[in-house]
């Protein structure tokens, strides 16, 4: 069959451009459609798409950081995604620069025979109020008041399938996936979830009285209440946002498209001695 292929190369980084050069020979003397993402484009003067557009790819190629891979999750949806390491951390991308000719143009060979990719399914939450949706988030949603620290919290009843678990005031609360326990959940005190767990995690932020993070069913139905703050703010993977108007409620849950990776796995407990 014809393969599409997408490459998306984090903003400004010449290595990543020079990688997206090497990959687009390779593919292109193959034969394989390649769109390359706008800013990438513009860098190294290639014809380019806008990152949604690649949505309809068989596989898009993420080279840069976790940032970069959060980002092209937002654009594509399930679209297969492989994450090429550039970055500090790297958590989310399990292939190294050096091998990523290699194992993109093996993914192609497979695609073009017929052969089914071994998929990885990450699940993501959905987050909604009165009248307005967050795009979907990978690690986490967080809803906090104004701002962090001193005089800038809010009070954030948590519930759980309707009943409540935990109330009071604190910085913030968060809900975060397995993906994500590894990320923003983890600097807060929340646990590490095994990738292989279906579960989520309901962790709260500096909270004056606190209560321990909660690790609960995928299936349930969070609300996070927030009263006692001028201003308060729901965000999806630190940057997708909704201001709200204290009073407000938040309801998180599964959201129905997770995103698909593809490729060589990550070792999860050798990813954990990158973030210290
Ligand atoms: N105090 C914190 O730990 C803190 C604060 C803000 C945001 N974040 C995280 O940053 C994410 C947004 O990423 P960004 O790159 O756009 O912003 P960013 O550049 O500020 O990234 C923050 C750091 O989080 C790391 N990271 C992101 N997802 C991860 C994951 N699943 N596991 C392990 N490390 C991960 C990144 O590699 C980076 O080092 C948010 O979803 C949130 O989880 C963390
Ligand atoms: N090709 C691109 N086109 C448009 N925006 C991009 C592109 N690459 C990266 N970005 C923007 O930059 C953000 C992620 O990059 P960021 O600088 O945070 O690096 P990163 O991938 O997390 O790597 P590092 O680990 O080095 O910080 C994305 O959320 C997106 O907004």
């Amino acid at each position: 069959m014809d393969v599409d292929v997408g490459i998306v190369a984090q903003r400004g980084n010449e290595r990543a451009q020079q990688l997206t050069e090497a990959l687009l020979d390779v593919l292109e003397s193959d034969s394989v459609a390649v769109a390359v993402d706008e800013e990438t484009g513009d860098a190294i003067d290639v014809v380019s798409v806008p990152v949604t557009e690649m949505a309809d790819s068989d596989l898009v190629v993420s080279i840069g950081g976790d940032g970069t891979l959060l980002f092209v999750a937002r654009e594509v949806g399930s679209t297969p995604i492989l994450g090429v390491n550039l970055g500090e951390v790297g958590f989310l991308n399990a292939v190294s620069p050096a091998d990523a000719v290699d194992v993109v143009t093996d993914l192609v060979d497979r695609l073009r025979r017929g052969d089914p990719l071994e998929r990885r399914t990450l699940e993501r939450l959905r987050a909604r109020g009165d009248g307005w949706t967050l795009e979907p988030a990978l690690n986490e949603i967080v809803v906090h008041g104004p701002r962090r620290g001193h005089g800038g919290g809010a009070t954030i009843e948590i519930r759980v399938d309707g009943t409540r678990y935990a109330d009071g005031h604190a910085d913030g609360v968060l809900v975060a996936t397995p993906t994500g326990s590894t990320a923003y959940n983890l600097s807060e005190g929340g646990p590490l979830v095994h990738p292989t767990a279906d579960a989520l995690v309901v962790t709260q932020m500096a909270a004056e009285d606190s209560m321990p993070p909660l690790v609960v069913d995928p299936g349930a139905e969070l609300e996070l209440a927030v009263t006692g703050a001028e201003t308060a703010y729901a965000i999806s993977d630190g940057r997708n946002r909704h201001q709200l108007e204290s009073p407000a409620t938040v309801s998180v849950s599964l959201a129905a498209d997770p995103v698909t990776l593809v490729g060589p796995r990550t070792n999860f407990f050798d990813g954990l001695e990158k973030l210290e």
